[in-house]
């Protein structure tokens, strides 16, 4: 008896711990998406107390790691055959199935309701609509149909900044819409990147990412078409009142070097390129967000 006791602890303390529930939040991703909820927060006109700003962004954070974890819950069957996903909490044991699926949809709940009761229910309408896009929409219905799953699907990411927004304003104005459009077309050049250099990944998968399905070199074409599109968009806010004279420039000088990529990856026979323009629209997408903050907290409004 006394050893039974003594195996089920150490079974315990080799099973889940809370740093695996924390990965199960996808928290490295997540990061950069509740910086742009914050940013919506920050650049929407009219006041918020700083204690329910705290607690909309505590929602954005959990509401965004509850529907990784889902995703990762629905994703377990793949994630265990692709390299860069293999050693997550569930194909690795760590974790049960049901415990992730009840640890999201738990976190969820609370997020939207948190955000409804606190906030506002305009923006606890949009967390929800966001982590229902994430959750039903990219991972259970295109992810695994469509190389436009990321495209469609890749909406969910670009909701952060209306959430924020709205948190302050209560409602959805034409500078929120322009920050989701602006994700919204970042998104493909990021994800194809990555795509591209882990093609084999999708492939051993059967998933249909776009490098998958068409091929590198016209994925390469298509994500130059995006950066292309996206410069005019990402200059745009400081023609709305959410940006000045200093955003601009600065969205101008990134969105060529956004381009610059795209054109060397179009260019390359092998992965390098690719490497490095992942590893810069990150870098991209915070520096804008990061500028549009500084330049309204430092000089102030434009409206
Ligand atoms: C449907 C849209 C998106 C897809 C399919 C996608 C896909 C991915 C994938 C597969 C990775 C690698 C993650 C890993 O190795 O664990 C990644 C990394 C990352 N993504 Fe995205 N992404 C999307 C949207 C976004 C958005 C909207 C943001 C932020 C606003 C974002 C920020 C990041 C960051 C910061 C990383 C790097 C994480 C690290 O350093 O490990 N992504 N993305
Ligand atoms: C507020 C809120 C609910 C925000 C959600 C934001 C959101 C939808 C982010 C999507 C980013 C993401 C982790 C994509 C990964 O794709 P994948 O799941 O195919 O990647 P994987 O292969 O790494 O699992």
């Amino acid at each position: 008896m006394t050893d039974m006791t003594s195996d089920l602890t150490l079974d315990h303390r080799g099973g889940a711990s809370a740093g695996d529930f924390i990965e199960l939040l996808k928290p490295r991703v997540m990061s950069l998406v509740v910086f742009t909820g914050l940013a919506g927060i920050v650049l929407a006109p009219g006041h918020i107390h700083p204690f329910l700003a705290a607690v909309a962004v505590l929602c954005i954070a959990v509401g965004a790691g509850a529907s990784g974890a889902i995703n990762m819950w629905y994703d377990r069957d793949i994630d265990a055959v692709m390299t860069r996903t293999a050693k997550r909490p569930i194909p690795s044991g760590r974790v049960e199935p049901a415990e992730a699926l009840g640890f999201g949809i738990t976190l969820s709940v609370l997020s939207v309701v948190v955000m409804g009761l606190a906030v506002n229910w305009t923006a606890a309408a949009l967390l929800a609509l966001t982590i229902g896009f994430y959750v039903l929409v990219y991972t259970m219905w295109l992810k695994r149909r469509t190389p436009q799953n990321i495209v469609i699907g890749g909406a969910a990411g670009a909701f952060p900044p209306m959430i924020g927004w709205a948190a302050v304003t209560g409602g959805v104005d034409l500078p929120s819409i322009l920050l989701f459009l602006l994700i919204f077309l970042w998104t493909p050049p990021h994800f194809w990147a990555l795509a591209l250099f882990r093609n084999g990944d999708y492939t051993r998968a059967g998933v249909p990412m776009m490098p998958v399905v068409a091929g590198a070199a016209a994925t390469k074409r298509q994500m130059l078409a995006y950066t292309l599109v996206l410069l005019p968009v990402a200059a745009a806010p400081s023609f709305v009142g959410i940006a000045g004279p200093v955003y601009l420039a600065v969205s101008l000088v990134l969105g060529l070097m956004f381009v610059a990529c795209a054109v060397r990856v179009l260019r390359a026979a092998d992965d390098g390129p690719a490497k490095k323009m992942f590893g810069f629209s990150i870098l991209y997408l915070f520096l804008l967000f990061a500028v549009m903050m500084a330049e309204r907290l430092i000089l102030g409004g434009w409206a």
